[in-house]
């Protein structure tokens, strides 16, 4: 089946595959700045500079409830990752929540269910734009992550160079996909893979592990665990040694690394939509997704 796919202006300019953003995008000096500091704000992420890092942004994000993956957040995480990426002034980024206790709920289901195959393949496409930006990016990119991770929400994660997490029994991890009655597609599996090993993915993955803090640490699925609140001073301190690397050696290793990695992606991006697309119509998963979404409803009583 060939798919064409419909994008909003915005998301076409955005989701080229390296696009650059148009001029009007939302970089504008802090507020009250004049030195010169770059700030770039939208509704749901907030980008400012470390105050006490020079080089280093903060990225919050901050789409309440739960911090899901929607279009929208997906687009505006990519302006900001965009922006970033092109402002010398930044080396590196911390990328962390304002919803407290909940870090990404990851993908955003109501996205997914009930929607026709053209929003689809566009919200697929915002999805594996942003896992590339992330996963590839030329910074330093430190996850700090501070609440519950689950699926869209831990590829985020594993995405980051290196992850500290909150040590709350709460803030679970893992690739659940399973128990909702979806798949982690190829991608995510890779990434996955890559971090913890094969056999330790293959169980993760088919039982839909959500690893609380301890465990997480131990299969290496985060680098750190720390008390809640010195999740950013260490986020900061691991940056510092991240950042004592020259650039230019660092970026061209990573790139070395994960360079297999995002070229699987690359090289099927179109059929990896086609794939979801027609996986995420099937009524056995429109189903499984009602349930799930249904199920979530009924937890709050
Ligand atoms: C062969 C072909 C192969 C093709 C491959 C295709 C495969 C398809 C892959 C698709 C991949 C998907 C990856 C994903 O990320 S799926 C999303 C997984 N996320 C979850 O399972 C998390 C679900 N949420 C929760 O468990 C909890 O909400 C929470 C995060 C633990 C927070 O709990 P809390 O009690 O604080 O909050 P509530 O549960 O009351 O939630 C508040 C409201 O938010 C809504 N919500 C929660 N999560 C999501 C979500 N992911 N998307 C959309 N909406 C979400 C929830 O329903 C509440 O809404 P309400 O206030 O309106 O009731």
């Amino acid at each position: 089946m060939a798919l064409t796919v419909g994008l909003r202006p915005l998301t076409r300019a955005l989701l080229r595959p390296w696009a650059r953003v148009p001029g009007a995008a939302l970089g504008r000096p802090a507020a009250g700045s004049g030195d010169g500091v770059r700030c770039f704000g939208s509704p749901r992420v907030l980008v400012e500079p470390d105050p006490a890092a020079v080089g280093v942004a903060v990225m919050k994000m901050r789409n309440p409830p739960v911090n899901s993956l929607s279009l929208e957040f997906l687009t505006e995480l990519l302006i900001s990752l965009e922006k970033l990426e092109n402002d010398k002034t930044f080396r590196g980024i911390i990328i962390t929540s304002d919803c407290p206790g909940i870090f990404s709920a990851g993908l955003d289901l109501l996205e997914m269910y009930g929607r026709d195959p053209a929003h689809c393949a566009e919200y697929w496409k915002a999805v594996q734009e942003l896992w590339l930006r992330v996963y590839l990016s030329n910074l330093v990119v430190i996850g700090a992550i501070n609440g519950i991770s689950p699926a869209g929400g831990c590829l985020l994660s594993l995405s980051c160079d290196y992850r500290v997490l909150a040590n709350n029994p709460k803030y679970a991890i893992g690739l659940n996909e399973t128990l909702l009655g979806i798949i982690a597609p190829f991608w995510f599996k890779d990434v996955l893979v890559n971090t913890i090993g094969h056999r330790a993915a293959e169980r993760a993955l088919q039982l839909g592990f959500l690893f609380p803090p301890s465990d997480a640490l131990q299969v290496g699925i985060v680098d750190q665990v720390v008390p809640e609140d010195q999740v950013q001073s260490t986020a900061r301190s691991v940056m510092a040694q991240w950042l004592a690397i020259p650039d230019h050696a660092r970026q061209l290793t990573k790139n070395l690394v994960r360079k297999p990695t995002a070229d699987r992606l690359l090289q099927q991006r179109d059929a990896d939509i086609q794939n979801f697309v027609r996986f995420i119509s099937r009524d056995s998963i429109q189903k499984s997704l009602h349930v799930y979404l249904e199920k979530l409803k009924q937890k709050k009583g």
